[in-house]
């Protein structure tokens, strides 16, 4: 792909990946192929063990495939060595889990500083940017406070901003309100969606909630290992 034009966030082209399985081996994605645009927010939904996970790993560059090639913004990433994967994670793509994988001795705010940090902000403009985020989404009165003193719906709105803290071109989220009761569920869910169109950042969010994988732009399923639109 050449630079210049402008690129997906995120393109798997021919993806295949394959896991060993006594003698032969278990064929979870086949070649198939998905492209994310700037902006964009693309829903996965999927029966349990078609190979969600597996293609949020290979998107977020913590695997490899066993074939084919993932561009994030345009570049290949296939024969790139481990430090610059972990740039381009750290740089490009933010995440969001089930559980929200908070430092528990550290503040809100300081958990949503540190990635800043990391990348090289200064501790002022980090505590800023935090600052705000947590603000647009509802902490604004919580910044001080740990994740033990948080509620399980502001705990994972805290990871949400920690997440979208260092502008990524894409954020990747696997079930991110899946530990929720319903009504918290939607209400993060909400703020998630608001926080990915302020920022007009890409989104792949896999999710089996088909009320929530409705906001989205686009719905895919994974059918017989190739990602296709979910009908
Ligand atoms: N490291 C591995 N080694 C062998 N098989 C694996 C490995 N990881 C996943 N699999 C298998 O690949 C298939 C897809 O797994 P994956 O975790 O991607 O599914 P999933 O759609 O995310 O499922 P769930 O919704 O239940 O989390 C499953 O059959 C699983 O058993």
């Amino acid at each position: 792909m050449s630079s210049g034009q402008p690129q997906p966030a995120l393109f798997l082209s021919k993806v295949e990946r394959r896991y060993p399985q006594g003698e032969t081996s278990l064929e979870v994605l086949r070649g198939g192929d998905l492209a994310i645009w700037p902006g964009e927010m693309v829903a996965l939904v999927a029966p349990s063990g078609t190979g969600k996970s597996t293609l949020l790993h290979l998107a977020g560059l913590l695997e490899k495939p066993d074939g084919g090639e993932i561009y994030v913004g345009g570049r290949p990433t296939a024969a790139m060595d481990d430090s610059e994967r972990t740039r381009i994670r750290r740089e490009d793509l933010g995440f969001v889990y089930q559980f929200h994988h908070l430092l528990p001795e550290f503040s809100a705010l300081e958990n949503v500083v540190i990635p800043q940090l990391i990348r090289g902000l200064s501790k002022a403009d980090a505590r800023s940017r935090a600052s705000q985020l947590l603000t647009f989404l509802g902490l604004g009165k919580r910044l001080d406070h740990r994740p033990g003193e948080l509620s399980g719906g502001e705990q994972q709105r805290v990871a949400i901003a920690r997440a979208v803290a260092n502008a990524p071109r894409l954020l990747l989220a696997d079930e991110p309100t899946g530990n929720l009761d319903p009504n918290t569920a939607d209400r993060v869910f909400q703020t998630l969606v608001a926080i990915v169109r302020a920022s007009k950042l890409a989104a792949l969010i896999a999710t089996h909630n088909l009320e929530l994988a409705s906001r989205m732009d686009r719905q895919v399923t994974i059918r017989d290992g190739l990602i296709v639109p979910l009908t």
